[in-house]
């Protein structure tokens, strides 16, 4: 990946909390961004390199097709001044030199088309590989990354960004090489012609430098300020997309689309004052055009009359006068586009300069736990952690878990249950403590032995686009169609699956809606069936099951634990009854821990969240 090998790696503090070098890529300090800016730069024309023959044909390609244009209005000039006069032969020569004049608007057309379509051949496959590594870089991200860039700003990474990137090769590159050399060669053309009309319009360098300077901090900062309101807008479009249950069942549409207006006039307001800028910024370059083209009508008019300069050559250089702008407009007219690069880069840079928190083992620390020998021993030995500097979740809090114990965790909202079995997954790492497996550090083992090791069923279950199958067996084609349906038939998922249209082939929309909660778990658990891990994880689902749904998950929550070491986040107590071992959570530590015959007895914490749940069962039974 050639972002992230030539970035410089912020490296990542042991404990999981992140270096103030780290907190600045993200946060984006103007320093950082300077320091980066380079890198990025230089990083993108890696990317480029690979093209660099394109490129060069490219430039061959500009070459002819602008000097095929720019010979147009100098055989108009030897027209003019060497033929039209002349009669009968002159009109001869006027034939051929429309001829030609047609010839070189051919060449110029063929080599415009075929230069536009190398590049732009060349930009989208710049591009594509950029999305590919910017999307298997965010892939291999902590939970903490995900924690902290919200995903609409992701989609716009990963969409808009890119794709800024190859405006930057089909526009800004083309724009430079083309109309740089335009330039350069009408310069030429006119000091061939006239020396000294020539030198009177250098002096328009200056003016246009100076015109360029002016605005560049303002363009620079409309654009930003447009570009950071858009993806804001974004942001609350994904987040609420993703929310919509939550705001159609608390009737928060008004208030979300209140603050959706709210946001798109802020982008709106910022977008119009942008191209106003622009607008202001190219025009002026117009007008310095038109004056220019008014003082050589006036200069070399006198000095036509003054039969000091020959009509052609008046004639031509007004023409060389006005393509000497075209370039001049097209360059600056990339200078939006070069800064919506610069901040693109920026951005994408900050995302690939992130280093995974949780990674793979060094190889001399590295530790192989082949899984078919796994036993299931779990510790967790004096595990102190946290989401956020100094708001510690898990304080000190120790867990020893036999092979095969089915343990029950419960404990109310917040307590800290969630956390704990992310630790095991390593979706976080601790920041004091360890986390073992058979007496193995767990940051010792690679991260793909640890995930067939340990299998997570969600509260949640996330199922991607794609069939039944293919949700079961993970796109694993190794996997064959019947193993999938023996396991569905062994978690009672079988018949859920055949009253879909399309059985095991129905494809699920996104997320896997369609399904409920319950149903959804139940293909998870037919995957735990397929991958066989060693330790189990069950979120169990929040949502109130009917009572056939439930009854399935139970069944098929006890033949999945099946010789294997279970750690059930409970929501119903029901669920855990039967568990070998119930641990009870409170303020992240372990208030309670026993069957649920022995904490009944205590009478304590969970004899009280029982008591509560009996009492909320009831009033859910009475208010139907
Ligand atoms: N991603 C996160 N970033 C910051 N804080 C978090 C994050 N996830 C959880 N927390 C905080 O950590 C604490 C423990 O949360 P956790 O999700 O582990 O509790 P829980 O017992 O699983 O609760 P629940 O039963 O509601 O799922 C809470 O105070 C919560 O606000």
């Amino acid at each position: 990946m050639r972002f992230r090998k030539k970035v410089t790696r912020l490296k990542d503090s042991k404990n999981g909390s992140r270096t103030a070098e780290q907190e600045a890529a993200e946060t984006g300090s103007p320093e950082t961004a300077q320091a980066g800016r380079g890198q990025a730069f230089q990083t993108l024309l890696s990317y480029a390199k690979p093209h660099k023959r394109t490129f060069l044909a490219v430039f061959l390609c500009s070459f002819f097709a602008i000097s095929a244009d720019l010979l147009q209005p100098y055989l108009i000039k030897i027209a003019i001044d060497d033929n039209v006069l002349e009669g009968a032969e002159g009109y001869r020569k006027l034939v051929s030199i429309g001829l030609f004049f047609l010839l070189l608007a051919i060449v110029s057309f063929v080599f415009s088309y075929i230069q536009t379509n190398l590049l732009q051949r060349a930009g989208q496959s710049i591009v594509a590989r950029l999305r590919n590594d910017l999307f298997r870089h965010i892939s291999g991200q902590s939970m903490s990354f995900f924690d902290r860039h919200p995903i609409g700003s992701l989609v716009t990474n990963e969409s808009s960004d890119t794709e800024t990137i190859n405006s930057f090769f089909t526009q800004v590159v083309v724009s430079l090489v083309r109309d740089g050399l335009m330039l350069i060669m009408v310069v030429c053309f006119m000091f061939s012609l006239d020396v000294e009309l020539a030198s009177y319009c250098m002096l328009l360098f200056p003016v246009i430098f100076a015109i360029s300077i002016a605005f560049r901090k303002l363009l620079r900062t409309t654009y930003q300020r447009a570009r950071s309101q858009w993806s804001r807008m974004i942001a609350f479009v994904a987040e609420n997309l993703a929310g919509m249950s939550l705001t159609q069942a608390f009737h928060q549409e008004k208030e979300q689309t209140r603050q959706f207006n709210e946001k798109n006039d802020v982008y709106l307001k910022a977008n119009i004052r942008e191209v106003q800028t622009n607008v202001f910024f190219n025009r002026s370059f117009d007008v310095l055009g038109n004056v220019s083209v008014s003082l050589i009508v006036w200069i070399g008019g006198i000095a036509v009359l003054g039969k000091k300069m020959d009509f052609g050559v008046l004639y031509a250089f007004i023409n060389y006068i006005r393509l000497f702008f075209q370039p001049i407009n097209q360059i600056t007219q990339q200078w939006n586009t070069l800064q919506s690069t610069l901040v693109s880069m920026d951005r994408l840079w900050r995302i690939f300069s992130i280093v995974p928190e949780v990674q793979d083992p060094l190889p001399k620390e590295t530790k192989e736990l082949p899984a078919e020998t796994v036993k299931g021993q779990v510790d967790f030995n004096h595990i102190r952690f946290s989401y956020v500097d100094d708001q510690e979740v898990l304080h000190g809090l120790d867990l020893h878990i036999k092979p095969g114990e089915f343990v029950g965790i419960v404990g109310t909202t917040g307590a800290g249950k969630s956390s704990l079995v992310n630790l095991l997954t390593r979706f976080y790492d601790v920041n004091k403590g360890s986390v073992q497996i058979d007496g193995i550090d767990i940051r010792r083992l690679p991260l793909d032995s640890l995930h067939r090791i340990v299998g997570l069923v969600q509260q949640e279950p996330f199922l991607y686009s794609g069939t039944i199958v293919d949700n079961v067996r993970l796109f694993r084609d190794d996997i064959s169609r019947e193993e999938v349906i023996r396991a569905c038939k062994l978690v009672g998922a079988h018949p859920m699956i055949q009253r879909l249209k399309s059985g095991y082939d129905a494809r699920l929309s996104e997320r896997g809606s369609g399904l409920s909660s319950g149903e959804r778990q139940l293909i998870s658990f037919a995957r735990i069936l397929i991958f066989q891990p060693k330790i189990l994880i069950l979120d169990e689902a929040t949502a109130h099951l009917d009572s056939h749904t439930e009854k399935l998950i139970q069944e098929a929550l006890s033949l999945v634990s099946q010789g294997r070491t279970t750690l059930v986040i409970a929501h119903r107590l029901s669920t855990i009854q039967n568990a070998d071992r119930i641990i009870v959570m409170k303020d992240g530590l372990i208030a309670e821990e026993g069957t649920h015959q022995s904490l009944v007895q205590l009478d304590g914490y969970y004899a009280e969240l029982q008591r509560h749940a009996r009492r909320s069962a009831q009033s859910v039974a009475e208010s139907r």
